[in-house]
């Protein structure tokens, strides 16, 4: 019978023997690689500078190879027991706030913004205990009118999601996956209720593309009369919109349910006040649901992530809820999952390993990170209040409990919390809510909540629990990683380190986990003299590792291969191919030449106070040409940049290195080049065979995807000034 008290179970995740053999015995390699390095430095004029540039990036290498390893060691998974939860408290369950964040109708489009509303809203969880905030940074009407529309489809998709128990409840991805010929409901019913929706989008996407509200529409409910025609995005006053009271007796669906509650929100917006992008929205949405209906639990998801599994709260709830853990419980977070990736994988962007390995590793040394989606958090603590022992949630707070006020009145006040004054003079920003200042402002708050003494737990449901749109191009990606490992550096680099400011209040362990991150961005450093330095010493015929009669060899040939095959081993693990795996390992070097790099540029440009904070939206939506070559995983380059031609010179760089290297067969035979050079030789051959997909993209691809001739000009041009620089001063 104890047993039966938990809510949930914690269970250590297997196959620790072989990751600790190959931790314990890498661990020993880098040693001997590092004391090769440390003792055989070569006199000057020999390469000693190039040797000792060497001996700095895998000092580097090795101690972010330490961190990494924190997080691997005991991984753990969590299982929580939804039956017992219904057993125990049937439908005496707390109320649940959902707080959506959408931010421009044109690269978030409000038929998008609506299914993941709507898959919200149809949470197996009662529904009077619910409410669904839209959180509008671009304060659009179209939005707004939108919402209006998916609350009067929501009177027949939510009754029908429960009648016939349906997953996934976002209209958009039932109807993609659905054909109809389910035998759950009658065919009849079904395209009644898909023709609706159908309908309702078209008419959403009209109204979208010709930028206007009909005039009939606008007449149906008194919330379109707040655009006026001065209110442009960033200029305009605070809107709060009520469009379904779950307290109105009247709010019923079609079938006679009560209906969640349904509130559209655009903080007020000024040029001259600085909005804190999601995080200030996120805020806005902590006050106006206070006075709507104050639940003791906040969920949030990014408007493209919908929910993809009814049950997701029951499951959280048994994490806050369980008598002997739950009170330590600050959030509980889900992996990000996409429902866009394709079979391998081509941008690296499935995020498996993260979420697999990382996020639980996170998991048992004191919590995964806040990702900023996917997440529920106790309303108190992110209030910024403080574990303390005897700690113990009220979980009446909520709806019920509010006397009947009268619904203006009510959006009255809630409109007066989110104006652009509202926070002056006030820890809203620092200590309360969501923190400022950080292009992951998540994952600052979330550590905030770790050192005042919280936990945090990591549910990843076989059926995931949500899905969302991840980046379908390479500029895309190389965006969003340029805003996380920014946002994350900055952190590394701030009063906010996990080091220093976790100090003895979270465990070192999770202090370095956090650093995973924290140290994405300076990874760019050593990785970038790595894929040069070697290979331009190749080409002059200058060795930088030992020999392959040296027994030295052995220590960098072990550490090479077990590491990568350890990678390759975690990537199959966590359900990815072969190919995802090398399409991934590409990614990783890219993403560290590119987005790495100027992540470091940018967050010391920002410590010098030379450029301030932005927040680029990821896209979710694509051209058509552009998504058919994402489906057959053709790297998508397009309009130039300075990242590709960062790409394209150093896959040149590589080639010609490679082939010019070859050459020293002419002058000292194969003896020369194979056993003073073979390192240097597997590097570069390495490197050119990653970057296939470039050399195609800049030769042979003809569409509108290849590398533009530009930037293969441009790289060309640096290749050839690398070459002479180095004829001329060597560095190598
Ligand atoms: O001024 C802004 C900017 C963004 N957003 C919203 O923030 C969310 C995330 O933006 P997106 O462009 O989709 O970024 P991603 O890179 O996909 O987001 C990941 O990374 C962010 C931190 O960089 C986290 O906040 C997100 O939760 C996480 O999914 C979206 O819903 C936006 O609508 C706002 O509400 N206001
Ligand atoms: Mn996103």
């Amino acid at each position: 019978m104890e047993t039966d008290r938990r809510l949930f179970a914690t269970e250590s995740i297997g196959g620790r023997a072989v990751y600790r053999l190959h931790a314990v015995t890498v661990a020993a390699g880098i040693l001997l690689v590092l004391y090769y390095r440390a003792t055989h430095v070569p006199a000057a004029g020999e390469g000693r500078a190039a040797w000792l540039g060497m001996l700095a990036a895998e000092l580097w290498y090795s101690a972010y190879w330490v961190i990494t390893q924190s997080v691997r060691w005991s991984p753990v998974s969590r299982r929580p027991f939804r039956d017992r939860l219904t057993a125990r408290y049937g439908e005496k369950l707390p109320c649940v706030d959902i707080f959506v964040c959408t931010a421009d109708p044109h690269s978030e489009p409000p038929s998008l913004v609506i299914s993941t509303t709507l898959s919200l809203m149809a949470y197996d969880y009662p529904a009077e205990k619910l409410s669904v905030y839209l959180s509008d940074d671009g304060g659009s009407i179209l939005t707004f009118y939108a919402m209006w529309e998916a609350s009067s489809f929501a009177k027949h998709w939510i009754p029908f999601c429960k009648r016939y128990n349906i997953e996934p409840r976002s209209p958009a991805a039932y109807f993609s996956e659905s054909d109809g010929l389910q035998d759950l409901c009658t065919p009849k019913e079904w395209s009644f209720i898909k023709d609706m929706y159908d309908e309702m989008t078209e008419r959403i996407d009209t109204a979208v593309m010709s930028g206007k509200i009909p005039e009939e529409i606008k007449a149906n409910h008194k919330g379109f009369n707040e655009w006026n025609l001065e209110i442009s995005s960033k200029d305009h006053q605070p809107i709060v919109q009520i469009l379904i009271d779950g307290k109105d007796q009247n709010a019923v669906d079609n079938e006679g349910n009560v209906l969640p509650t349904l509130v559209y929100m655009a903080r007020e917006k000024r040029r001259e006040h600085h909005h804190n992008f999601k995080a200030g929205a996120m805020n806005a949405l902590i006050r106006v649901s206070s006075v709507i209906s104050n639940s003791p639990i906040i969920m949030n998801v990014d408007c493209d992530m919908y929910s993809n599994n009814k049950d997701t709260i029951r499951d959280s709830l048994c994490f806050f809820l369980d008598e002997e853990m739950g009170h330590k419980i600050g959030f509980v977070q889900y992996p990000q999952n996409y429902n866009n990736m394709t079979k391998n994988n081509i941008y690296g962007n499935s995020l498996e390993v993260l979420n697999k390995v990382e996020l639980r590793g996170l998991d048992s040394v004191g919590g995964p990170l806040y990702i900023g989606t996917g997440c529920f958090h106790r309303r108190e603590i992110l209030c910024g209040k403080r574990f303390t022992i005897d700690y113990k949630e009220d979980w009446n707070g909520g709806i019920k409990d509010k006397i009947q006020e009268n619904i203006y009145e009510i959006e009255e006040k809630a409109k007066s919390l989110a104006t652009c004054t509202y926070e002056n003079d006030t820890q809203w920003g620092d200590e309360i809510g969501v923190k400022y200042g950080c292009p992951v402002e998540d994952v600052i708050t979330g550590l905030a909540i770790h050192c005042r003494g919280w936990e945090s737990v990591c549910n990843s449901p076989t059926r995931p629990a949500f899905l969302g749109i991840g980046p379908t191009t390479l500029a895309q990606t190389l965006l969003q990683h340029k805003r996380w490992s920014e946002g994350n550096f900055s952190i590394f680099l701030s009063k906010y380190c996990p080091f220093l400011f976790g100090h003895e209040k979270i465990g070192l362990r999770h202090q370095m986990g956090y650093c995973i991150y924290g140290l994405w961005a300076p990874n760019s450093l050593a990785t970038l003299y790595y894929v040069t330095i070697p290979s331009l010493a190749l080409l002059k015929g200058t060795p930088l590792f030992p020999e392959i009669t040296s027994p030295w060899i052995a220590p960098f040939i072990y550490v090479f291969f077990v590491k990568n095959m350890y990678s390759l081993y975690e990537a199959l693990s966590c359900g990815e191919t072969l190919k995802g795996w090398w399409n991934g390992q590409r990614m990783w070097v890219v993403k560290r030449i590119t987005s790495y790099l100027f992540g470091v540029l940018d967050t010391l440009r920002k410590l010098l106070g030379l450029s301030q904070m932005t927040f680029v939206i990821s896209p979710k939506v694509s051209d058509e040409d552009a998504s058919k070559r994402y489906e057959q995983e053709i790297m998508e380059f397009g309009s130039p940049t300075q990242e590709y031609v960062i790409i394209a010179t150093i896959a040149l760089l590589n080639l010609v290195c490679l082939v010019g290297g070859l050459r020293h067969i002419m002058t000292g035979g194969w003896n020369v080049l194979f056993n003073v050079l073979p390192a240097q030789i597997f590097l570069c051959e390495m490197l050119v065979l990653t970057n296939i997909p470039f050399y195609e993209a800049m030769f042979l691809r003809k569409d509108r995807g290849r590398i533009p001739f530009s930037v293969t000009l441009a790289s060309i041009g640096f290749v050839v000034l690398t070459i002479l620089v180095e004829v001329l001063v060597p560095i190598v």
